[in-house]
C-alpha cells in the first residue's frame, strides 16, 4: 500500500458475526471491561531509527534528550542561530544529524522519518508541517497543540531500565509531573538496579534452561521468583544468591533470599526487630536533631522552643 492511500475497511470488517449487541450485558463481569478514551501506551522501539526534530528551543531539547535516551538516530532541522545553549550543547556531544535550516517538506523525502516532532514558535509552519506528515501517513507531536498530536508525550520516570511514563490524556500536564515524582518517591531505592538483576537472571535461566519447551516452566518460576522475593530483596540479589536460586530451577524450587543466607526463621525476625528498632533510634535521634536545627537559629545564640 502506498504511503499516501487511507485504506477503507470494507463494511463486512466492520460488521461480523460476532459483532457486540446494541444493548451491552453490563453484567458480563467475567472479563475487564473497555474502557474508552485513553491513549495507547507503549514502549516504542525506536533504537537506529530516523525520528525529525524541528525547532531548536527548550522543548525541542527535551524532546531531543528522549529520543537520544531511547537510541534514536535524531535529525534536527533548525538553523544553528535559533538553536538554545542545551540544544548546541547535544549537537556537540551526540550524534545528531542537523540540518542547519528550517523546516522544508524534501526533508521528510531525505530523512524518511519515522515519526515527527517539532516544537517551533510558528502555529502556521507547525499545522503545515502537521498536515504535511498526516498525508504521508507519519505520526506527528506537535507540541502543546493536541489536534496536532498522533502521539502525546508523557511525564517520565526513569531509573535504569524502569520507565513509569504518566498520562492524564491532556487534562493536565503539570499534574502528570507531580503524581510522577509522587510515584517516584514511592519506590524503593536501587529499583532499577534490581531490574538490571532480573534481567540477568533471566539470561542465566535462559542458557540452563535452553529451548521452547522449556519455556512455560522458564516463565513460571521467573514469575515465582519475582512474587516470593520483595522489591527490597530483590535489591539485594547479588551474584552468589543468583546462582543459588539458579541451582533450585530443575526441582522447580524457588529459595528465599533468607534461605540462600543460610538465615532460620529466628534468625529474620530478630534481624528485622533490630532493622526495626535502629529505624526508631534513628528516628528518635532524628527528631532530637530536628528540635536541635529548630533550635538554633543558626546566630550564635539560642532560643528556647
Ligand atoms: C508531560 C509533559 C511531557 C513533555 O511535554 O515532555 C507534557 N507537558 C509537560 C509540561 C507542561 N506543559 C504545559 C505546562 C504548564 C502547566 C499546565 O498547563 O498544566 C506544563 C508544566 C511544566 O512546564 O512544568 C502546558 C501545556 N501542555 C499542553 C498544552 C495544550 C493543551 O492542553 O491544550 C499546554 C497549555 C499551553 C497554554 O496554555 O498555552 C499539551 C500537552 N502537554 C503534554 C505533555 C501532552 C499531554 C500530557 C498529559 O496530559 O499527561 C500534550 C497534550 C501534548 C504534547 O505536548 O505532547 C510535560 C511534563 C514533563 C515533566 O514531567 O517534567
Ligand atoms: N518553552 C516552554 O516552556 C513552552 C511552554 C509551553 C508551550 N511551549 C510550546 O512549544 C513551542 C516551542 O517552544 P520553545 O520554547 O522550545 O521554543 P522557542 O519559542 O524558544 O523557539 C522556537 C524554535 O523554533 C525554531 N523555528 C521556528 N520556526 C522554525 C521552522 N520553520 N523550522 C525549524 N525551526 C524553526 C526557532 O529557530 C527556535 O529554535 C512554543 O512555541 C509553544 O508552542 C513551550
Amino acid at each position: 500500500m502506498s504511503r499516501n492511500s487511507t485504506p477503507t475497511p470494507s463494511t463486512s470488517a466492520l460488521r461480523t458475526p460476532l459483532s457486540p449487541p446494541a444493548t451491552p450485558d453490563l453484567s458480563d463481569t467475567k472479563y475487564p471491561p473497555v474502557l474508552p478514551g485513553g491513549s495507547l501506551l507503549v514502549a516504542y522501539q525506536v533504537r537506529n531509527k530516523p525520528v525529525l526534530v524541528v525547532g531548536g528551543g527548550n522543548v525541542a531539547a527535551g524532546r531531543i534528550l528522549s529520543l537520544l535516551n531511547a537510541d534514536a538516530l535524531v535529525h534536527l532541522a533548525c538553523p544553528l542561530s535559533g538553536c538554545c545553549p542545551e540544544v548546541i550543547h547535544r549537537l556537540r556531544t551526540s550524534p545528531i544529524v542537523h540540518h542547519n535550516q528550517n523546516f522544508h517538506p524534501t526533508l521528510l523525502d531525505k530523512i524518511q522519518p519515522v515519526i515527527v516532532l517539532t516544537a517551533i514558535d510558528s502555529p502556521e509552519a507547525s499545522t503545515e508541517i502537521y498536515k504535511l506528515c498526516h498525508r504521508l501517513r507519519i505520526p506527528v507531536n506537535v507540541a502543546d497543540v493536541p489536534p496536532e498530536c498522533d502521539f502525546y508525550f508523557g511525564s517520565v520516570h526513569r531509573d535504569g531500565p524502569l520507565q513509569i511514563m504518566v498520562s492524564t490524556n491532556g487534562n493536565g500536564p503539570k499534574l502528570a509531573n507531580i503524581v510522577r515524582r509522587q510515584i517516584a518517591g514511592q519506590l524503593p531505592e536501587n529499583l532499577g538496579e534490581a531490574i538490571v538483576r532480573v534481567g540477568q537472571l533471566r539470561k542465566r535461566l535462559r542458557k540452563i534452561a535452553q529451548g521452547q519447551e522449556q519455556g512455560a516452566r522458564r516463565m513460571e518460576w521467573m514469575s515465582s521468583v519475582c512474587e516470593k522475593w520483595s522489591l527490597e530483596e530483590l535489591c539485594q540479589m547479588g551474584e552468589t544468591e543468583m546462582g543459588a536460586l539458579l541451582e533450585g530451577y530443575k526441582e522447580g524450587k524457588v529459595m528465599s533470599l533468607r534461605e540462600i543466607r543460610g538465615e532460620s526463621e529466628e534468625d529474620w525476625t530478630s534481624a528485622t526487630e533490630q532493622e526495626d528498632t535502629e529505624s526508631e533510634d534513628e528516628e528518635e535521634r532524628n527528631k532530637d536533631k530536628m528540635v536541635f536545627e529548630e533550635a538554633f537559629d543558626g546566630s550564635f545564640g539560642w532560643f528556647c522552643g
